[in-house]
């Protein structure tokens, strides 16, 4: 019978102690957006499930990540066009809709669905999980290792975690602080959204990317496009850029000169959390590798029959819907409807203003791939929506679309977008990558008029053309 009151809630939580020596058919560590849907799927299914959490039930994205930061970032928008709400409003809205970074509802859920949880930190050993280092419980059927990643905070002369004034993306997004000059470290999906968010209210933000361009892993010309938009909410975005130092007084150092500021955000990426873990292969950033079937690889190579790890601690799509998907995966190899992982056809989302969207290859992976691309690009200020919508050249906020497909047989290969909403109306391309679909295909296929997706349309047929004349 599933707890109804707060304190029966409370007390349905187990303690390690109640739990030594228990055996389950699955144990599941962590309960993010990996390690919750999987737990509560197979405890459906009548499973005998316990799920290990030593934080929050929920993990990040719930109340640290993906959804404050999206909140802030509609309000903004509101913001800026009509000056309301405040920031403190916004604030508020935030922490309502993130339960106060309570995580009750999330415990309730997980009860209701029948899983067994215990708030402990597990340790790992072979065949075995240690509970707070006080407990061993076992599995018969499957541990998943769903831990996730820690902010990243480098190595660098008067920068450390708790030094005054620095801030990881969960404290930016739990304060309500609105810094006078706030400087940006890493020029990724969190120092783009959220220089967007404080630039917004007000804060004089200076954006720091090592690389040559912002978001550097995409098509260069989305990281160009991305600082001109932040360029003109005001942002100091300085690209080919690294912090030597941090001085006292929280002035930061660089070859091009000192920034001085109140709060200084480090977004330079993230660790997957593996301690404990140090017989199974650990990839280049540290992530634990899996075979298609998301089974964790020992020293040596070989998967391991009942060991499983989804969500950012493999950094496969290190994304809510990744780390959605992997669960998925898991779920099916273990109630017998097994299937290989598929990631190609995952979004990769930036809910900036334009907002960005890109799936599958750039054209440097294809070419480290060997694969010959060609490619097209579209102004989608050029459809009649963007017409209808007024967003015209003159509004100079970028909106543009790339499609990349294999030179020989036309396959969708990777496409590249960034304009209003292009999160929605690119969405098809993703899966026409996975499906590998032809720009042929995607010439001929009919977009609705006037929509935002017409503008797929035009750089499919552009492609379609070149290739029948190649
Ligand atoms: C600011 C920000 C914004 C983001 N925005 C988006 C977005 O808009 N869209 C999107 O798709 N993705 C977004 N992401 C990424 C997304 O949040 C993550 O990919 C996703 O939450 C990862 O889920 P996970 O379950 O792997 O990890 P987590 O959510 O981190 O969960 C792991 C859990 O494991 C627990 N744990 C760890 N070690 C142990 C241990 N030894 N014992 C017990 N428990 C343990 C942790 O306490 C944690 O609760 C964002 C990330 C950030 C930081
Ligand atoms: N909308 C979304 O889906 C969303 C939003 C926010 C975060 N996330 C996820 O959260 C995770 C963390 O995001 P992130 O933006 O911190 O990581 P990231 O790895 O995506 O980006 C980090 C950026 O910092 C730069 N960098 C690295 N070292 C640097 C240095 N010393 N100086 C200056 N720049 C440096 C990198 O070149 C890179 O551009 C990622 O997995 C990301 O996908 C997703």
């Amino acid at each position: 019978m599933a707890p109804k009151h707060d304190d029966e809630v409370a007390e349905a939580v187990r303690t390690p102690a109640q739990l030594d020596g228990s055996r389950y058919d699955v144990v599941v560590v962590g309960t993010g957006s990996a390690g919750k849907p999987l737990a509560s799927e197979l405890a459906k299914a009548g499973l005998r499930v316990l799920a290990v959490e030593r934080h929050r039930v929920g993990g990040e994205c719930a109340y640290v990540a993906c959804v404050p930061s999206k909140s802030m970032l509609l309000a903004a928008r509101r913001h800026r066009a009509s000056g309301s709400p405040s920031f403190a409003e916004a604030v508020a809205l935030r922490d309502k809709i993130v339960w106060h970074r309570s995580d009750h509802k999330a415990v309730e859920g997980m009860l209701e669905a029948g899983v067994e949880l215990v708030r402990a930190s597990a340790a790992f050993s072979p065949g075995a999980v240690q509970l707070d280092g006080t407990a061993t419980v076992r599995w018969s059927r499957a541990l998943v290792i769903a831990t996730g990643a820690d902010a990243v905070i480098p190595k660098i002369d008067g920068l450390q975690q708790d030094a005054a004034g620095i801030w990881t993306s969960d404290q930016a997004l739990s304060s309500d602080e609105l810094p006078p000059r706030l400087a940006i470290l890493g020029g990724g999906p969190i120092g783009c959204e959220l220089a967007e968010v404080y630039a917004s209210f007000g804060s004089q933000v200076t954006l720091l990317e090592a690389a040559p361009t912002l978001l550097p892993r995409e098509q260069p010309w989305l990281g160009e496009a991305m600082a001109q938009a932040l360029r003109r909410l005001g942002v100091d975005v300085r690209t080919s850029t690294e912090l030597t130092a941090v001085q006292p007084g929280l002035v930061l150092q660089t070859a091009q000169g000192e920034i001085a500021a109140e709060r200084l955000l480090v977004a330079i990426g993230k660790r997957p959390l593996t301690e404990g873990l140090e017989n199974l292969e650990l990839g280049e950033k540290g992530e634990l590798l899996v075979d298609a079937r998301m089974r964790v690889r020992a020293n040596g190579g070989e998967a391991l029959a009942d060991v499983f790890a989804i969500g950012d601690v493999t950094a496969l799509n290190p994304y809510t819907h990744g780390a959605n998907y992997q669960a998925r995966v898991v779920a099916d190899e273990l109630l017998g409807r097994g299937r290989d992982a598929d990631h190609s056809g995952t979004p990769r989302v930036v809910y900036t203003d334009p907002t960005v969207f890109a799936v599958g290859e750039t054209e440097r992976t294809a070419a480290d791939q060997g694969l010959r691309t060609v490619s097209a690009r579209f102004d989608v200020t050029g459809t009649t929506r963007a017409a209808v919508e007024a967003v015209e050249q003159a509004d100079d906020r970028p909106a543009s679309l790339e499609l990349i497909a294999d030179a020989s047989s036309g396959v969708l290969l990777g496409a590249a977008a960034i304009g209003p909403e292009a999160d929605s109306w690119a969405a098809e391309l993703a899966l026409a990558v996975r499906a590998r679909i032809t720009v042929q295909a995607l010439a001929d296929q009919p977009h609705a008029f006037p929509s935002w997706a017409e503008a797929i349309g035009s750089p499919a047929q552009e492609l379609a053309a070149r290739l029948r004349t190649a």
